[in-house]
């Protein structure tokens, strides 16, 4: 479990605020000697509700001035505390709302639901988490009349203990739905337990970077060692840069999910690829270091930023450009085309918990639009005989299996060449009938499970 809680705790020292702008509901009064960690507590229900009310809320709110007046422990903690309460959202108000008569003001439930995340989740001491919740009821004029509620609300869990929660209650309704007509029951029940804790970190190895010893030096293990590069898990936290191997370049953090993708489209020494979609790039460095020439393209040039550094980094090459995919003016075909499409990225709730909150039902529809014409013009840009792997990190089926099923019907020259899941690092089981990968977060569970992603790989024959 995350230890974040202890370390700014025990910190024992003053967050300093002074010339920086402070939370609204903080303005009240300046913070004193026993505020410890409150500020950090503070933040932590502004990213909780910034990831609530918008999509990427949780990362702009990061970046924004409270969370960045913070020292970086504290900040790292605040992050902790609300992914912590994003993953056990529906199990936190469960608890909750067995305890109180009737609604609280938003105020006093994001306070409560900060402490709870801290005690139930990272295991912050019941006595820290409490005094500084009492102590942050007591700062706001909203909520002072309410730090009583707060303080025996949180003393009867502690003392009670929380009772029966379910994991199923921490999805949205629509998305269990969705995640239940899709993959059935029990397969539902293993999703909603896969985003109950952080995951593991996975590294994607150059070829020739030993996985034994990149396992050894960060404390993992080998999940996958291919001639095109391994990927070792850890379950190491902290600054990934600080990390043996990260300024050699010897890795670069991917899921081991998302390094399959790569894989299937098998690019050799000396083909041309195309990845159409790249940054932040993690998927043109598998392709760059199984020594394809690589252009990459992306329409965001602050995220085509980061995929430059990750290859100056690793030392490898692509020709970098930004532009749409399909506005792209260049007569160029290639041996190997990768479509990583703009998805709901409803597979990687485990990472990022903030997506099941922020997508909405008409975001499946609309992004499907989006992968349809990005796959059309993929399409053009596959030489004869060559190959095009589809792939998403979404659960959704209309941005997987649909995608492909109405692709190939539009594209006769494609057909499916069927994926090998041992040769790509995908569980067995992930092989559907149609030869296509649909990973699922609740797959390799005891290993510490797996983003979710679909990949297909179609040839061109005509
Ligand atoms: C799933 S991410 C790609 C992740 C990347 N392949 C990797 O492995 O690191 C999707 C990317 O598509 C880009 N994108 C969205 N619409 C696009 C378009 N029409 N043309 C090119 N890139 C687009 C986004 O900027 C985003 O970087």
């Amino acid at each position: 479990m995350n230890g974040g809680g202890r370390n700014s705790d025990a910190r024992g020292r003053r967050i300093a605020t002074k010339g920086r702008p402070r939370p609204a509901s903080t303005q009240a009064a300046a913070p004193s000697q026993d505020d410890i960690g409150v500020e950090a507590r503070v933040v932590a229900g502004l990213l909780l509700n910034a990831a609530l009310e918008r999509r990427n809320g949780l990362d702009e709110a990061l970046s924004q001035p409270p969370a960045r007046a913070l020292a970086p422990v504290d900040r790292a903690f605040a992050r902790a505390v609300a992914m912590a309460a994003l993953r056990r959202l529906g199990e936190i108000d469960q608890i909750l709302d067995r305890r109180l008569d009737k609604a609280p003001p938003e105020a006093v439930r994001t306070l409560l639901r900060i402490a709870l995340a801290q005690t139930l989740v990272l295991e912050t001491p019941a006595f820290a988490a409490v005094s500084t919740a009492v102590k942050l009821a007591e700062r706001d004029p909203k909520t002072r009349p309410y730090k009583n509620l707060v303080n025996a609300v949180l003393r009867g869990v502690g003392r009670d203990g929380p009772g029966l929660t379910t994991a199923e209650s921490n999805l949205p309704d629509w998305i269990a739905a969705r995640w239940k007509a899709a993959y059935g029951e029990a397969t539902l029940a293993a999703l909603a337990l896969a985003g109950r804790d952080e995951p593991p970190t996975d590294l994607s190895l150059k070829p020739g970077v030993d996985p034994a010893a990149v396992a050894e030096a960060v404390e993992g293990e080998t999940l996958y060692s291919g001639g095109t590069g391994g990927t070792v898990r850890t379950g190491r936290r902290g600054d990934v840069a600080t990390w043996p191997g990260f300024e050699d370049g010897d890795w670069w953090v991917q899921d081991a999910a998302a390094a399959a993708p790569a894989r299937l489209l098998d690019v050799k020494a000396g083909e041309t690829a195309l990845d159409m979609c790249a940054a932040p790039g993690g998927k043109t460095l598998q392709l760059a270091a199984a020594g394809a020439d690589v252009v990459a393209l992306d329409r965001s040039a602050p995220r085509l930023k980061r995929l430059a550094q990750n290859l100056e980094r690793t030392g490898l090459t692509a020709e970098v450009i930004a532009v749409p995919a399909e506005d792209w003016d260049d007569p160029r075909a290639f041996d190997a085309v990768l479509l990583d499409a703009p998805c709901t990225a409803t597979g990687t709730f485990r990472r990022n918990p903030e997506v099941l909150r922020a997508t909405r039902p008409a975001d499946v529809a609309k992004l499907a639009d989006v992968q349809h014409r990005l796959l059309d013009a993929a399409a053009q840009r596959v030489k004869p005989g060559g190959r095009l792997v589809y792939c998403t990190c979404s659960l959704e089926r209309e941005e997987g299996e649909t995608q492909v099923i109405a692709f190939l019907r539009r594209n006769p020259a494609f057909r499916t060449a069927p994926a090998d899941p041992a040769a790509v690092g995908a569980p067995p089981e992930a092989l559907t009938p149609e030869g296509w990968l649909r990973i699922l977060p609740s797959m390799q569970a005891e290993r510490g499970g797996l983003d979710g992603f679909f990949a297909a790989k179609l040839e061109r024959i005509g």
